[in-house]
């Protein structure tokens, strides 16, 4: 018999319950108990949802409030002096990790939040130091896996395993020399000790996440996988049955690395690489179990039955039925949670697309063909493959007239007219800006006044001129705030954008939206993926309004803000029926248009935002990592080399460690990069010899913290120490949008006072 297996749901709710009570707890509107209260339910209806649909395998200890990694790291008392000298509660302790906490005699900056691979995930990165004394603090998954069982409902509690916890986390600012994997040996009795507890509440197997394993890793960290297995699997008192989950690439070169552990079986991901299958089966043992990730854990699109069955029966020729599992080929977390709301999507695109809770039937359609043959699920079938093949010949995803377009891009499209040095002498005459000019990265607040406003004007209950005057209100005010507060290339705010993609693709004709298809991207903060289901297209400007507004409100250069090809590639849901390089150069020449629009409008300096292109970069090192870079790149040249040489075009990164060849391969002229939490030394010299000129951001604005302007001088000093001065401007991290008003106040206040120090200092 093929059993079904999910490997984590979104825990977030069809409704964003979870985001809706954190953040009520955070603003003190309604206490722990309301906050565990929701977390229980969603934990039960989610359990409830997946027995109901029939999956054998439930996970459990997948929920979170903030973040999984961050409460491994609580449970496992990962926790820096810093934090735990408060006293703060589990919760609390969590959500001053999570983003930082300042109130009354507490004040201490968040851990630094990293990208969860390939995905627009995040997570807070877990820091080690000499003096990290790992101890069993909560029994987190314990618990819940109680909680289900008190359910009815027997669940496979999910862990990070310890290889992965401690590769993906970094060494503390106190102890720089320290590689955290040498810590495994003091870890394992701990996480022995956790499992111990799982197994003697009743739990009969746990997966592993070793999500590590599609990386290309040292030496002595493949080696810790044996160390670590081999630990587990003699300690001392009985441990549930384990398997080891990799997904998101390609496991095979590790393969040496995990062949012949003594666990229960492994999970891979068949969406991704299902070239792997042959050689991940020869490497069983001919007990273990092999949990074929079939079902996309990333993507809307459902799963084509016939060629997913494929895949499970060749796993089952080679280690027999009783050894194969159907499983989603990641968690769940990455999809919406269901189709069901979605009143407004085409219907004849619906029938494209599964969510969470669609895929959950997915699992256990396939597990039950590869049991007992496909005619007890022909109409499942049937359906199936009508819908694949009407995707396949639907006019919606085919426009001949972009295609033509793609096929002529030249090689004069993706260079600048000039090189820098002379753009930059035009550009200095062009904008007279002072040294160490100051500027945001776009947003400013998005208050609750926008989003009542945008709610009024998307419901009809006011009209477009109103809701058009309302954000020329918002822009003014934004203007008028950075001319008082003394920035020097201002921005309009982005109060008309809902979402930095959401706005570009519902500009965009080839993509749909979801009324609630939000994904978690970090803690309360979740996204609503835009869909792309046809050719890319720009049927008219798109923020050049908006743009020449603002800029006529002040003789201060105006910055046009766009979010870049790669990064609405990247946060949308992409086709998987063209090539992803395709759908960026699609998007690049829709943006080239309005690159040259802005330009032609009388704005001179125009950002094209592109945070997402790390996380687009193919796990490994190799042919298909140099193809995205090479498509990546060029595709942002392409949308930013329309223009003079006097338009300064900037870009902007964050959220994670980037290749400076990567970033100086985009030939911007300017780049702001997220840096505020990066207190590594080898950071601030990572980029130094970057040519063109850059600011690293230097406070963090996914925290309500005000930094001092000592603070802020300080921060500027340790790059001007390795810097060439000239080159540098001062900004925050990224946007403001998640921030307050009166945060954003002070911060910038401090930041452009910070700066000013230093332009007095070196003016001469
Ligand atoms: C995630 S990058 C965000 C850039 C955008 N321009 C903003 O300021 O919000
Ligand atoms: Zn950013």
């Amino acid at each position: 018999m093929v059993l079904s297996s999910v490997l984590g749901f979104p825990r977030i709710g069809a409704q964003r319950e979870l985001k809706k009570t954190t953040e009520a707890y955070w603003a003190g509107k309604v206490d722990i108990a309301e906050l565990e209260r929701v977390g229980k339910d969603l934990r039960a209806q989610n359990w409830a949802k997946q027995q109901a649909a029939g999956v054998d395998i439930i996970p459990s200890n997948d929920f979170s409030y903030y973040d999984h990694i961050l409460d491994l790291s609580l449970s496992l008392n990962i926790v820096a002096e810093r934090y735990s000298k408060y006293n703060l509660s589990t919760i609390d302790t969590t959500f001053a990790m999570g983003r930082g906490l300042q109130r009354e005699g507490v004040d201490v900056p968040a851990n630094e939040m990293v990208k969860w691979f390939d995905s627009n995930y995040h997570y807070v990165r877990p820091t080690f130091s000499h003096s990290t004394a790992f101890k069993l603090n909560n029994t987190k998954a314990v618990d819940e896996y109680l909680e289900a069982k008190a359910q009815g409902i027997e669940t496979r509690p999910v862990l990070i395993g310890p290889v992965s916890l401690l590769f993906l986390g970094k060494a503390d600012k106190d102890s720089q020399d320290l590689e955290p994997i040498s810590l495994l040996e003091k870890l394992l009795p701990i996480y022995a000790d956790y499992l111990a507890k799982i197994a003697a509440a009743g739990a009969a197997s746990v997966q592993i996440d070793e999500p590590i394993l599609v990386l290309d890793l040292p030496e002595n960290v493949q080696a810790a996988f044996k160390t670590a297995y081999e630990f587990l699997a003699n300690y001392q008192a009985t441990l549930p049955k384990i398997t080891i989950a990799s997904y998101f690439g390609d496991a095979r070169p590790n393969l040496a690395a995990i062949k012949g552990l003594p666990v229960a079986g492994f999970h891979y991901d068949f969406v991704r690489v299902p070239e792997q299958l042959e050689e991940v089966a020869a490497a069983l043992t001919p007990e273990q179990t092999l949990s074929v990730g079939i079902v996309d854990g990333r993507n809307v699109w459902k799963a084509d039955f016939a060629k997913a069955l494929k895949i499970v029966e060749a796993a089952k020729a080679k280690i027999g039925a009783d050894r194969v599992v159907v499983a989603t080929s990641s968690s769940l977390l990455h999809t919406p949670v269901t189709l069901e709301n979605e009143i407004k999507l085409n219907p004849e695109i619906k029938d494209w697309l599964s969510f969470a809770t669609q895929k959950l039937d997915e699992v256990v359609i396939i597990a039950k063909a590869a049991t007992h043959g496909v005619e007890s699920v022909a109409a499942e079938f049937a359906a199936n493959a009508a819908s694949i093949a009407a995707r396949a010949s639907s006019s919606i995803t085919n426009d001949p007239a972009v295609r033509q377009r793609v096929e002529s891009i030249t090689a004069d499209q993706i260079k600048r007219k000039s090189a820098f040095a002379t753009r930059l002498e035009e550009q200095k005459k062009n904008l007279n800006l002072p040294s160490f000019p100051t500027t945001t990265i776009g947003s400013f607040p998005q208050t609750k006044e926008i989003r009542i406003n945008r709610n009024k004007f998307t419901k009809g209950e006011i009209t477009a001129a109103e809701y058009e005057k309302f954000i020329e209100q918002e822009i003014a005010e934004v203007v008028k705030f950075q001319e008082e507060v003394g920035l020097d290339v201002l921005v309009h705010g982005e109060p008309e954008r809902n979402d930095m993609v959401q706005y570009f693709g519902e500009r965009l004709k080839g993509f749909v939206f979801t009324q609630n298809g939000w994904v978690q991207s970090y803690g309360s903060r979740y996204v609503r993926p835009p869909i792309i289901v046809g050719d890319v297209s720009r049927p008219a400007p798109m923020t050049v309004k908006e743009s020449k507004f603002a800029q006529s409100l002040t003789s201060k250069p105006m910055k046009g803000m766009l979010t870049g090809p790669v990064t609405c590639l990247r946060w949308s849901f992409p086709r998987n029926d063209i090539s992803p390089k395709q759908q960026a150069q699609q998007l690049a020449l829709a943006l080239r248009d309005e690159v040259n629009d802005l330009e032609a409008a009388g704005i001179y300096v125009i950002q094209v935002d592109e945070p997402a292109i790390r996380e687009g970069l193919p796990l490994r090192a190799g042919a298909e990592r140099d193809d995205y870079v090479k498509y990546a790149v060029e595709s942002f040249r392409l949308s930013t080399s329309g223009v003079e040489d006097k338009t300064q075009i900037h870009s902007h990164f964050c959220y994670s460690d980037l290749d400076p060849a990567h970033i100086k391969a985009l030939d911007a002229d300017v780049v702001s990069i997220e840096f505020s939490k990066k207190d590594d030394n080898k950071y601030i010299e990572e980029f130094s010899n970057y040519p063109n000129h850059i600011g690293l951001g230097v406070f963090d604005i996914h925290s309500p913290r005000v930094p001092s302007q000592e603070e802020l001088e300080a921060k500027i000093q340790s790059i001007v120490g390795v810097y060439p001065k000239e080159n540098l401007w001062v900004n925050p991290d990224c946007g403001l949008k998640t921030r307050k008003w009166d945060e954003t106040k002070k911060q910038l206040t401090n930041m452009v006072n910070a700066a000013k120090i230093y332009r007095e200092k070196y003016s001469s």
